[in-house]
């Protein structure tokens, strides 16, 4: 693996960078970073609206962040995400065009801990590049897993774990929040929506994201076209298509 990586599970910092600029290698720029962050670093509870990656959702009242947490009403009870994946899970193949799946081999309680969405942390610019490489190679058609955050992107295609196998649905069982605990680097952590038997396949929303967008991206000279993946979730309300964030393609 390559060492100049935030890995999760959990998070591995190398001070030496080896290879490609890829992440936060500058011990400044995290400083900074942390620094417009501190709210999320400093506060185990995790606000609504624009500020969850969920922006949806509510706020997971969990806890997760260790003893570096000086939110008041912090009980510190529930550190779900720093004991790891605990539900069987299992990948299988999908028969409607959608690749890899998951599944649970255990029934599932609401407000359970799934996993992480784990990879390697990067940048705008470089998720930017990541991703007009794929597309370029593979004429759109490539599964993409680069999740972006707020202040950062999460790709688990080189490194990673059971997370980037989890599909997308319009009517997801699970949810995702940024988790962070003795670390400036945020955990998007999965948890169950609802009660899930065993042996159903568990999906998330991809649209999280504040900037997600659908229709078509041409390229500044014309010369890349990307359209918005058809969604095959299935569900009753399904919105016809993948979702998909702005950023990736600002540089386009
Ligand atoms: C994070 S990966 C999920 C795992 C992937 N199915 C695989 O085989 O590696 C995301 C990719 O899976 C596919 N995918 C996930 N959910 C989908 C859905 N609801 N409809 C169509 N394709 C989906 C898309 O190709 C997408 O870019």
């Amino acid at each position: 693996m390559c060492k100049h990586v935030f890995a999760f599970d959990h998070v591995i910092l190398a001070n030496k960078p080896s290879c490609d600029p890829l992440v936060y290698d500058d011990i400044r720029e995290l400083e900074k970073l942390r620094r417009q962050h501190q709210k999320y670093v400093l506060h185990c509870v995790i606000p609504s609206s624009n500020e969850s990656v969920v922006n949806k959702s509510s706020y997971y009242d969990g806890c997760d962040c260790k003893d570096n947490c000086i939110s008041e009403d912090c009980g510190c009870k529930a550190k779900h995400v720093q004991h790891g994946i605990r539900i069987p899970l299992q990948i299988f193949k999908t028969t409607n065009g959608r690749g890899w799946g998951v599944r649970t081999l255990r029934n599932i309680c609401k407000g359970e801990f799934i996993c992480e969405y784990a990879g390697e942390i990067i940048k705008s610019v470089e998720a930017q590049r990541r991703w007009r490489e794929l597309n370029l190679k593979d004429k759109g058609n490539a599964q993409n897993y680069i999740l972006c955050l707020r202040e950062h992107n999460i790709d688990p295609t080189r490194v990673g774990n059971i997370g980037r196998y989890i599909n997308h649905s319009c009517s997801p069982n699970l949810l995702i929040y940024i988790v962070r605990f003795n670390s400036l680097i945020p955990i998007a952590a999965l948890f169950a929506k609802c009660d899930i038997e065993t042996g159903k396949e568990i999906t998330f929303d991809y649209s999280g994201g504040e900037n997600q967008i659908g229709g078509f991206i041409e390229g500044k000279n014309g010369e890349f076209r990307f359209e918005n993946k058809k969604c095959l979730c299935g569900s009753e309300n399904c919105r016809g298509v993948l979702p998909f964030d702005s950023t990736l393609q600002d540089t386009i």
